[in-house]
This record gives structure tokens, C-alpha cells and sequence, in this order.
């Protein structure tokens, strides 16, 4: 067990040199880090205008399917960025598209059930699959025992549950028939375990983690979690764009998963994660944490090797 000391708080010029001394690569989370629902977070848009003018190389990370790689292209757009394209950014509607092919073998042409928002029907399409249930409008009805989407189509390949704000009755009781289909043997993948995100106005919304637990609850049966901390899909985005692990930092605001991943991944020989409190982890968490690690679940995994105030304030340090 890698036994983990408290972490550098990131505060000054030198800390900031050293990290960017340390690392060529960052993995940036978006919920928390980059972003608060539509609000960009201050000082963030500069920070990575002065990574980038360093020659420093970086992707987007976020659990949150909700939307498409190409959505995701428009939102940077929309807030500032320039030059985002779509090789950079990894939501976890297309880490469910790649577990399809090459943890299950779905072939193209496939049906698959989604509990989800449009991002993950995008990147079904995409890859040739065909998405059912999601953003169907039948399902905004009030639940019927009758209605039509509770008879399984026998032809749905696989379930994938992610973020949704449609969450209602007929889609948790059709997303049910299908988990519960042929003893359970439909794959059942989940796009995060996050609880809750931090919205606007130091709003905290649900998830989508508690999406896909309140199915994983009801159908009493397990799913395969293909967002942070997956190493699997850590490791397809290293290999993606040639980063060394050794040379990577993992930058974000959620313990269980963001740093976690970080850690787990071995990023930065074992020091690669960066906590910032822009998100839904306040500095009291991490006192807790810290004072007892082996009451969290993920015990020492969840301590990040660095903590800064917000991904804005590196930059300011830097410049
Ligand atoms: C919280 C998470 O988004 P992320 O912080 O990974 O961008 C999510 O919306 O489920
Ligand atoms: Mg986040």
C-alpha cells in the first residue's frame, strides 16, 4: 500500500514553477474545474492559454455524458476557448461507446438502451449503434403499465445509464425491464459514480452517478463503471495521445473520483493529482480526510499530491 503524505499547497511562484518544471501533460476535469454549469470559473480560459503557450499538451476528462465530444466542441467555443477539438475532450458517453466495443463486442448496428441525455445517443450514433429509450419523448409520459417502452425489444444489445435532468418514472421502470431481461445478462454500463456536481450559485445538483446506483439498487445487479477512476480509461487516453504517465497530472475537484484516478493511474510516479476547491470538495473535506483516510472508502487513494485555491490561480502564480 503506497502511503501517501499530506498534501503541497500550491501558493506561491516557486510551487507553481515546479509543477509546470514537473509536468508536460495535464488531464483537466471539467465539472468544478473549468466550469460551474454554463459559468466558466475565473482566470481559468488564461491558465491554460499560458500552459498552452509553454508548450504544455492537455485533454478534458469528465465524467459528465450529457453531452457529445462535438457538444462539448461548441461549449469551449461558447465560453472562450479556441482551437478545443474534439481528440481532446473524453466524456464518459464515449468511454461507455468504446466499453460497447471492446470490453463486450457490440457489433455496429446494435440497439442499445440508454437512461441518459443526448450526449450518449450522439456517440452511440456515431459508432453505428442505435440508441433506444434516452431522449424519446414517449417516455416524458406519466407511467401506464400499458405504455409501449415497457415491453422489452429483444433486440437491445446492452443498457448504458448516465447524467440526465429527464429522470422520471417511465424511464427508471423501462430502463428496469431490460436490466432485468434474460436473467440479468444484458451488459449494464455506467457512465460515473459521481453523488452530486456543483452548479451555479454554489448550487450542488445530483449526478450521474446516483442515476445509475438508483438502477443499480432496483435491479439488484452491478454495472461496469467506465468513468474516473477507470483506469482502463485513463490508460486509453495516455495511449491516445502519447502521454507519459511519469509526466501527467491529473487536475480536479472530486476525491473519489478525479484523484483517485490520478493515484491509482500512477500518474506523475505516484504524485500526479491536483486537488483545486473550486468544486465540490471544500477544504474542510480535506482536513477530514486527511485526519482519518482509513474511514473513506478508497482510504489514502483519495489524498491528491497537490491542493491549489482554482486551476485560475496557477496561471495568476505563473504570470
Ligand atoms: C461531476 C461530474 O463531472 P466532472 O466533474 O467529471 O466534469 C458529473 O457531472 O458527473
Ligand atoms: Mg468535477
Amino acid at each position: 500500500m503506497t502511503v501517501r503524505k499530506n498534501p503541497v499547497l500550491v501558493s506561491d511562484k516557486a510551487h507553481a514553477e515546479a509543477l509546470l518544471e514537473k509536468y508536460d501533460n495535464f488531464l483537466f476535469d471539467c465539472d468544478g474545474v473549468i466550469w460551474l454549469d454554463e459559468k466558466l470559473i475565473p482566470g481559468v480560459l488564461k491558465t491554460i492559454e499560458y500552459l498552452e503557450s509553454k508548450g504544455k499538451k492537455f485533454a478534458f476528462v469528465t465524467n459528465n455524458s450529457s453531452k457529445s465530444r462535438e457538444a462539448y466542441v461548441a461549449k469551449f467555443l461558447s465560453l472562450g476557448f479556441k482551437g478545443i477539438t474534439r481528440d481532446r475532450i473524453f466524456p464518459t458517453c464515449f468511454a461507455a461507446v468504446q466499453a460497447l466495443q471492446n470490453v463486450y463486442n457490440i457489433q455496429p448496428n446494435s440497439k442499445v438502451w440508454v437512461l441518459g441525455d443526448s450526449g450518449i445517443e450522439e456517440e452511440l450514433r456515431e459508432e453505428g449503434y442505435i440508441p433506444v429509450g434516452g431522449t424519446d419523448k414517449r417516455l416524458d409520459q406519466p407511467f401506464h403499465p400499458d405504455h409501449e417502452l415497457l415491453v422489452v425489444d429483444p433486440e437491445v444489445a446492452a443498457v448504458i445509464v448516465g447524467s440526465t435532468k429527464e429522470f422520471n418514472y417511465m424511464r427508471i421502470a423501462s430502463t428496469l425491464q431490460y436490466l432485468l431481461y434474460k436473467n440479468k445478462s444484458i451488459p449494464f454500463i455506467g457512465a460515473n459514480i459521481d453523488r452530486s456536481y456543483p452548479g451555479p450559485n454554489g448550487l450542488i445538483l445530483p449526478a450521474g452517478g446516483s442515476v445509475v446506483n438508483y438502477m443499480h439498487y432496483t435491479a439488484d445487479r452491478e454495472f461496469l463503471n467506465v468513468g474516473k477512476p477507470s483506469k482502463v480509461f485513463l490508460d486509453g487516453i495516455l495511449a491516445t495521445h502519447n502521454y507519459d504517465r511519469s509526466r501527467t497530472l491529473m487536475v480536479g475537484d472530486t476525491l473519489y473520483t478525479d484523484i483517485k484516478f490520478g493515484n491509482d493511474g500512477e500518474l506523475g510516479n505516484g504524485s500526479g493529482s491536483l486537488l483545486v476547491l473550486t468544486g465540490g470538495t471544500k477544504p474542510n473535506d480535506l482536513h477530514q480526510l486527511l485526519s482519518n483516510p482509513h474511514h473513506y472508502e478508497g482510504g489514502e487513494s483519495l489524498i491528491p499530491s497537490y491542493v491549489i485555491e482554482s486551476l485560475g490561480t496557477l496561471g495568476e502564480l505563473l504570470s
